[in-house]
């Protein structure tokens, strides 16, 4: 109790410096004085990225679907020249490499012609990416009207979009469906570097990869761990996309396939670790835990849960789980994005232990978490 009122104090105090900071007046002033201004200065300038950020992630949408930064890659290139090549007017293709060159993503040369800057070729090398910037035409819907998608109000098209790719899609238009999966797979590339940066797999000898789509995560494990067992378990409609995705790579022996639902089926038995990468924060807490209890139940004692996705930041949230995939979720309806304690309590639910702490070397991709059975 005691405790509480020097927290008292600090609140009301903390009130009252938001309210004057929130006054028109005092923020006339602290533009102007020397010691304030520069923190004025900063925070307005802030606040602005906020205000026109749907504005730039659609110039760099425009730069994709335009593919201008692949065009861009081959060498820098006069406006008149792009213009004819996308069919846009000359000024109005100035408009969007000005807005490119403003954003860091081109750069302008002396004599007037634009090139790439670093992060525009930098987002050319990250497997999936473009895909992923193309796919987000459904995702900007939803976000249209972001009051009717937090009051759940109508249906979002990013919850007709997985459905339909992985359904629908998968035999009326089989090219839709092979881009997406692809999209999926590509990302999960950079998941997986991240997974295998973070989490040391040796010592093992069989894992089982839950959830695993395409397998492109186990294909990366593999080449790492050349003795490691692998079993890839997902639903009967994307087992041939993993066939699919491994044919080639002379890993399709190496991998056994495992068709099947975590819902209605047993999970495979005789693996050390299991891995549900990007798989939890598709469902509510209800399948989570059920899930969670399938995974404690096919482990022996000793056996590993390794869980990696993006996570919200919990008591300090911060911008990849907290904004971006938080509403990604919310859009798709079916899931959550959750801090690692609270993926840590449910784990501790079903029975786990968690030997270490979080690993996040780049939250916008996946942080990844590692449980123990215990003996
Ligand atoms: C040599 C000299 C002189 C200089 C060199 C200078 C130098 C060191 C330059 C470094 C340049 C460099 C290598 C940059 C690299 C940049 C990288 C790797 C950037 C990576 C960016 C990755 C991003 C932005 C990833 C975004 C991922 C997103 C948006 C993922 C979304 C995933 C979704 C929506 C998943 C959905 C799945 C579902 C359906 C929810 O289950
Ligand atoms: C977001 S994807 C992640 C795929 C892959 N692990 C990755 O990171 O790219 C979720 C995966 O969970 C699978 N999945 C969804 N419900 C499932 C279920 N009931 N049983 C098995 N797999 C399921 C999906 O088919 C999909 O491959």
């Amino acid at each position: 109790m005691a405790g509480d009122l020097p927290k008292a104090r600090a609140q009301r105090r903390g009130g009252w410096l938001m309210r004057l900071i929130a006054n028109p007046g005092f923020q006339r002033w602290a533009s102007g004085f020397p010691l304030t201004r520069g923190i004025a200065r900063r925070d307005g300038a802030e606040i602005f990225d906020i205000v026109q950020g749907f504005v730039q992630s659609q110039v760099l949408a425009a730069l994709v679907e335009l593919e201008l930064l692949r065009r861009l890659a081959e060498g820098p290139q006069a406006a008149g020249g792009l213009a004819r090549w996308a069919g846009l007017a000359e000024d109005r293709m100035t408009i969007l490499l000005q807005a490119g060159t403003a954003l860091g993503l081109l750069r302008r040369r002396r004599d007037g012609r634009y090139g790439l800057a670093r992060r525009g070729a930098a987002i050319l090398g990250v497997p999936g990416l473009e895909a992923m910037i193309r796919h987000h035409h459904a995702f900007y819907a939803d976000m249209g009207d972001p009051v009717a998608l937090l009051r759940g109000q109508g249906k979002t098209e990013l919850a007709r979009f997985w459905p339909y790719v992985f359904g629908a899609a998968a035999k009326a238009e089989p090219e839709v469906a092979r881009r997406y999966s692809d999209l999926m797979a590509q990302s999960q590339a950079l998941v997986a570097q991240d997974v295998l940066r973070t989490i040391a797999f040796k010592g093992l000898s069989h894992v089982v990869d839950v959830g695993g789509g395409s397998g492109a995560f186990l294909a990366e494990i593999a080449v790492r761990y050349p003795d490691l067992r692998l079993t890839l378990f997902d639903l009967p409609e994307v087992i041939p996309l993993a066939r699919a995705g491994l044919a080639g790579s002379g890993l399709e022996k190496r991998v056994t396939l495992c068709p099947g639902s975590f819902r209605t089926d047993p999970l495979p038995r005789g693996a050390d670790a299991i891995t549900l990468i990007r798989v939890l924060y598709d469902h509510d807490d209800t399948t989570v835990a059920a899930l969670l209890a399938k995974v404690y139940g096919a482990l022996p004692s000793g056996g590993r849960l390794i869980v990696a996705e993006p996570m919200s930041g919990g008591a300090r949230p911060e911008r990849a789980g907290d904004v971006y995939f938080a509403f990604y979720t919310m859009a798709m309806g079916t899931g959550r994005a959750r801090s690692a304690a609270r993926i840590a309590e449910m784990c501790r639910a079903a029975g786990f232990e968690q030997p270490g702490p979080p690993k996040a070397p780049r939250p916008y991709v996946t942080s990844a978490l590692q449980f123990e059975k215990p003996e």
